[in-house]
């Protein structure tokens, strides 16, 4: 890859998720001229696309846990400790805990007992965390946490509006959020750091997808079993809230679900309980599967009690059982919402990695210290990458790639587009088996069985994006086809593919190491099944009766079917295909798809279907999703047109076409300058161009939007963007805009939140309700 082609490099970005996952914003805004709607920095001016990322994926790819027997740690880990129980002072913030109370009544005898439990717990903590299937060449064989692990940006409050958008906007959104709030160190998550907190019992941190949440309670929870940091806390708890849903139909007391999640607290009773300062630590709220109810439940405040695991759930954060426990949730911001903002008493962030965390990342990742320095300089001199890997699981992907590439004689050009990068992931990934297994063809190729196993993991990635599900069972592999052994030391050796996450009950449960990568997958999949004219499946997708017989034609309705999803859960799957449309793509996977013979008009015919999609009905959010599909097939047009057009400074002279104010608003909405004013009458365009620019109203000071035929689902989009955070309109005009009561009502709530700033609303002269809020 030479040096000048990747400064040009140009797209996108990237990913989803349910996933929440992504923020980056490679476009370039650097040309606006005076006069222009925005003002930037001349650094910038190079810039090019946007990036992204996804991922409702709920899932993370922290290491694999095992739980072990309590056989197992009976018989070999009691460690005779000489732990000593009194903490370090100053350490925490939790006044009530009253941990040790307790002790003095107690035999030493039964002191010593418990101080050994504990041991035993931080011993089996220590082993479940210190390790992470990061990176790994070598089946089992996990990383060192410590060695990779890389301080995170974390920051107290939150700075997003919280919602159920897909990730990739939110990453998207991510990148541009302002620097000002407080930094936290992942340690200090429950000191008080200033005269103004009062005891901090529950925090609730948020993060898109990737961003780092899992790593955060790993390092936490490693650094406490190694007697590094918040020594105070008598038990630190991890669960999981993926692995809780596997009791979910369960009955269980607080102390039986301790029991079962870690056998190495057999032995500790109820009073323990109760004495000691436990955390309890739920990562991945995200993940459950189970609705929290805070208003209507039952009553519980004995941990011996028997009832449902959300039940227990609730009174834990309530206060109503063990209320001096500590209690860390994280969450993707999507899901947040469950826990009621009367119970938590710190929100914080994690917003990922800095510039310079992005550096320290992959410094200490390779040991070559040369190849870390070219590595760094290469994600540099591509401002998409750069972004892009502001989210630790891109920097890991990317990690992965050019490592590669870097190492490899042949050197191809640098990935340009989300399809590129994870085309290429995957292809190192297949290169890694074969070098393990050996085998008569080169590395690069595929045998048939591989290509098999690949797309029934492709299927059964499908089919469970679809249901919005991550997390599978053996039946589940069962059903698409995949044998549970095969998997088994396919997914030894391709540990960054697909991974066997847990063994509870003696029941596996498996799962994709990102959500992009299962939207990925499946993506790979369904474009097989289009390439082999599988009808069935394709019609059953696109819930369409008549056979579809052309690229563009499937495109395009693959597309609206993911414009119809409310969540954007097909977002990211929808560009993968566009993507995989593209020779160049095919040729990376090397054989895994039938390579296509497209004529240069279909693919002009799917651009233009791109160009030309009527989102009528869509929210203006989501059809930016069109622009990320037009930049996935690396069409620039429309990109280069609208820095033209910002360039140019005259925004009433130019006609711009909808997929231009999509693109117009993508660029607006991620550029690091505020708008003064956005004049939707200034722009020459339809009335549906109007209304897509409206995601831009999130970064401006003053928003004019007369006249625009305002509809529920555009006002769906406005009030998303009067809770924005941090919120900088001030001046709305409404005038002149119908709206119909339930427009009225999503506004008048967005004007009702606390992060909405707005100080003048100019609204509809006959809707009086409006007017009065
Ligand atoms: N602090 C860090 N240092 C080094 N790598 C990190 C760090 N945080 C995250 N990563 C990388 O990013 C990947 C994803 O991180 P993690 O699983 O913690 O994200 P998450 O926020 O829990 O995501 P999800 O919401 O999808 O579960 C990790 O497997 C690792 O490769």
């Amino acid at each position: 890859m030479e040096e000048e082609e990747r400064a040009e490099s140009t797209v996108p970005s990237c990913v989803s998720m349910k996933s929440d996952w992504s923020k980056g914003h490679p476009l370039n805004f650097g040309i606006g001229p005076q006069g222009s709607p925005l003002k930037m920095d001349e650094d910038r001016a190079e810039s090019t696309v946007p990036s992204c990322v996804s991922l409702k994926s709920d899932m993370s790819k922290a290491g694999v846990i095992n739980f072990r027997s309590s056989e197992e740690i009976e018989r070999g880990e009691h460690i005779l400790s000489n732990w000593d129980q009194s903490a370090p002072p100053g350490e925490s913030s939790c006044s009530q805990s009253g941990s040790r109370s307790g002790d003095a009544e107690m035999k030493p005898k039964q002191r010593s007992d418990l101080q050994e439990v504990i041991e035993g717990h931080k011993m089996s903590l220590k082993r479940r965390c210190e390790h992470v299937t990061e990176g790994t060449h070598e089946a089992g064989s996990g990383t060192l946490l410590n060695k990779i692990y890389t301080e995170l940006y974390i920051t107290e409050g939150q700075s997003e509006e919280v919602d159920t958008q897909h990730e990739v906007r939110q990453l998207e959104r991510t990148s541009k959020k302002n620097i000002q709030d407080t930094p936290i160190k992942c340690q200090d998550i429950f000191k008080v750091l200033s005269e103004q907190q009062r005891h901090i019992r529950v925090v609730l941190t948020n993060g898109v997808a990737g961003v780092g949440k899992t790593f955060s309670v790993q390092k936490f929870s490693l650094d406490w079993a190694e007697g590094l940091e918040n020594q105070d806390i008598s038990l630190v708890l991890l669960l999981s809230c993926r692995e809780l849903n596997l009791i979910r139909d369960e009955q269980h007391s607080l102390l039986s679900l301790l029991h079962v999640f870690h056998p190495t607290l057999q032995k500790i009773r109820a009073e323990d309980l109760t004495v000691w300062k436990l955390l309890f630590i739920f990562d991945g709220l995200d993940e459950s599967r189970f609705s929290l109810d805070f208003n209507k439940h039952q009553l519980i405040s004995d941990v011996t009690q028997v009832s449902s695991v959300d039940v227990l759930l609730v009174n834990l954060i309530q206060g109503n059982l063990l209320p001096s426990a500590l209690i860390w949730i994280t969450s993707r911001p999507a899901a947040a919402y469950q826990i009621p903002p009367s119970c938590v008493d710190r929100i914080t962030e994690v917003r990922g990695f800095t510039d310079s965390q992005k550096e320290e990342y992959f410094r200490r990742r390779f040991s070559d210290e040369d190849l870390s320095k070219r590595i760094i300089s290469h994600i540099k001199a591509s401002r998409s990458l750069h972004i892009m890997c502001l989210i630790p699981v891109f920097c890991w992907i990317t990690a992965i790639v050019l490592e590669d590439m870097m190492t490899r004689d042949q050197r191809g050009e640098l990935p340009q587009t989300l399809t590129d990068l994870y085309s290429h992931f995957l292809r190192v990934q297949i290169k890694r088996k074969k070098q393990k297994y050996g085998g008569k063809q080169r590395p690069e190729e595929l045998t048939e069985a591989d290509k098999e196993l690949l797309l029934k993991l492709g299927r059964l990635a499908f089919e469970h994006l679809e249901k919005g599900n991550i997390m599978f069972y053996s039946e589940d592999l069962e059903r698409c086809g995949l044998d549970v052994s095969e998997v088994s030391v396919y997914s030894g050796v391709c540990t960054e593919i697909f991974k066997r996450e847990s063994v509870i009950f003696q029941k596996s449960v498996y799962c994709f190491v990102h959500l992009s990568i299962q939207e990925f997958l499946a993506a790979v999949y369904m474009f097989h099944r289009y390439t082999r004219k599988d009808t069935a499946v394709i019609s059953q997708f696109l819930e369409y009766s008549e056979p579809v017989t052309s690229l563009d034609g499937f495109l395009r309705r693959a597309l609206r079917k993911s414009l119809k999803s409310e969540n954007g859960h097909l977002d990211l799957f929808v560009r993968f295909l566009h993507g995989l449309s593209l020779e160049s793509n095919q040729r990376i996977l090397g054989g895994l798809l039938d390579q296509m013979e497209n004529h240069p008009e279909t693919i002009q015919k799917v651009l233009n279907n791109l160009k030309e999609e009527n989102s009528n009905k869509i929210s203006p959010d989501r059809s930016i999703n069109i622009f990320h599909c037009l930049m996935e097939m690396k069409d620039q047009s429309v990109h280069q047109e609208i820095q033209e057009f910002l360039k140019s400074g005259e925004i009433s002279e130019m006609r711009l076409s909808e997929i231009h104010c999509s693109a117009l608003a993508y660029l607006l909405q991620m550029s690091e300058e505020v708008l003064d004013e956005l004049d939707l009458q200034q722009y020459n365009t339809s009335e549906e161009g109007r209304r897509r620019l409206i995601p831009a109203v999130r970064n401006c000071r003053k928003a004019v939007l007369r006249r625009c035929g305002l509809s529920e689902i555009s006002c769906g989009s406005l009030a998303s963007a009067l809770r924005s955070n941090p919120s900088h309109l001030r001046v709305l005009d409404l005038r002149g805009n119908q709206l119909e009561d339930p427009a009225v009502k999503l506004l008048c709530g967005a004007l009702q939140d606390p992060l909405c700033k707005l100080e003048t609303l100019r609204s509809v002269r006959d809707d009086p309700v409006l007017s009065q809020v």
